[in-house]
């Protein structure tokens, strides 16, 4: 069974603490995502001169990419008080209407894992984001009646790392939808020197670089890295932060040169091992390695599939040629390459052509995306 870790996903109590601490204060202590950046101060900028609440906003992406850190900003931003609440607190409408009958003008409220609020209390936020109006039920049956009240303009942040989850009346409802994608190394390295920084503690530009690298893309895994190199640093070393302490910590903990950690290796290794490469269904999979499937899929194979070692197919999820050489292993000859069988290239190789042929029944062709899973090398 895969076990949580040192520098697993979940946050303890620790990486709460120190994440306030490191967390950027305004737009401009944000690093990276420069799009989302621009986009994010023209609505700010533009609702500040006119002297109104901006429209609500969606923020959507993986686990530890600053959407947090951004409705904090944006509060911060309008000089706005904020309240903080998040989908699973929301069980009834009643809890809802609490939150939004309190709202003072111009309060920025942060609704956390918005995808995973109670169906009836959504039907009343998608009222109270347009008419600024939450309709109070009083009453049971047929006697009932909605009180409308008026609530005072506010903005909506909402956050999700499933964007495709949520109702499309409720995403319609959002003026702006800001797409946070994974870091580039440079700004990772960025994002490590200031909290180096932050912790007092000197780092080499070739620790920051190793630490970036595997780093996953992601801004939270980074400073847990980096707190994991320290901790080496200072009990190992004399405290500084150099290339080599990050190469021995991170071996230390089981973070592999691609940044790849247990629960990463666990899905390779049972997909490769089990499966035989796949195709294997996303439920399947999570029981195999013993965590939700939401965890899998929204914490585990965004980065898996973004690094070329797992492909979604209509059948289920495939290791690629990559996946096999980064895990020393060999496939048989049988085995699935890439996106819907790969038919150009396995029949090609070798005499299961109608093996590979018979999974491509989804109509994807050999297109771009075949050409660039032979790209990655076969072992
Ligand atoms: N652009 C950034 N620049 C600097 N630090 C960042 C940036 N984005 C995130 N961080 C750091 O990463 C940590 C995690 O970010 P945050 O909590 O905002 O992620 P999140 O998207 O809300 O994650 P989750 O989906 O798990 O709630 C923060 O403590 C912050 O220090
Ligand atoms: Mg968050």
């Amino acid at each position: 069974m895969y076990e949580r870790d040192a520098v697993s996903p979940e946050a303890d109590v620790e990486e709460h603490q120190i994440e306030g601490a490191l967390r950027p204060k305004n737009l401009d202590e944000f690093v990276g995502q420069h799009r989302v950046r621009e986009q994010l101060s023209l609505v700010l900028h533009s609702a500040q001169r006119r002297n109104r609440a901006p429209d609500h906003i969606l923020m959507s992406g993986g686990p530890g990419l600053g959407k947090t850190t951004l409705a904090m900003i944006i509060a911060a931003e309008l000089g706005a008080p904020l309240r903080i609440t998040s989908g699973p607190a929301i069980e009834r409408s009643g809890d809802l209407a609490a939150v939004l009958s309190t709202l003072q003008e111009g309060e920025v409220l942060f609704l956390d894992e918005i995808h995973r609020m109670a169906r009836p209390a959504e039907e009343m936020l998608y009222v109270a984001m347009e008419d600024f109006r939450v309709d109070v039920v009083v009453g049971k049956g047929p006697g009932a009646t909605a009180i409308p009240l008026d609530i005072a303009p506010f903005t909506l942040v909402g956050a999700t790392t499933r964007a495709g989850m949520l109702p499309a009346p409720l995403r319609d409802r959002f003026g702006f939808t800001a797409h946070m994608d994974f870091y580039e190394p440079a700004e990772l390295e960025q994002i490590l020197h200031r909290s180096a920084g932050l912790m007092g503690a000197p780092m080499e530009a070739e620790a920051a670089r190793e630490i970036a690298g595997r780093s996953r893309g992601t801004p939270r895994i980074a400073n847990r890295l980096l707190r994991r190199v320290r901790d080496y640093a200072e009990v190992r070393g004399d405290g500084r932060i150099t290339l080599g302490n990050a190469h021995a910590a991170l071996e230390l903990y089981e973070v592999d040169a691609l940044g790849l950690d247990r629960l990463d290796r666990a899905i390779l290794d049972v997909l490769m091992n089990r499966f035989r490469g796949g195709p294997v269904g996303l439920s399947t999979l999570a029981v195999s390695v013993g965590e939700e499937a939401e965890t899998v899929e929204t914490v585990a194979e965004p980065f898996l599939v973004r690094s070329g070692f797992l492909a979604r197919t209509p059948r289920g999820r495939v290791a690629t040629p990559m996946a096999w050489a980064h895990m020393g292993l060999t496939p048989p000859p049988d085995a699935a390459f890439g996106a819907a069988a790969d038919p150009a290239a396995n029949g090609g190789q070798n005499a299961n052509g109608q093996n590979a042929n018979g999974q491509s029944a989804s109509g994807q062709g050999p297109g771009g995306q075949n050409a660039s899973v032979r790209n990655n090398g076969t072992p």
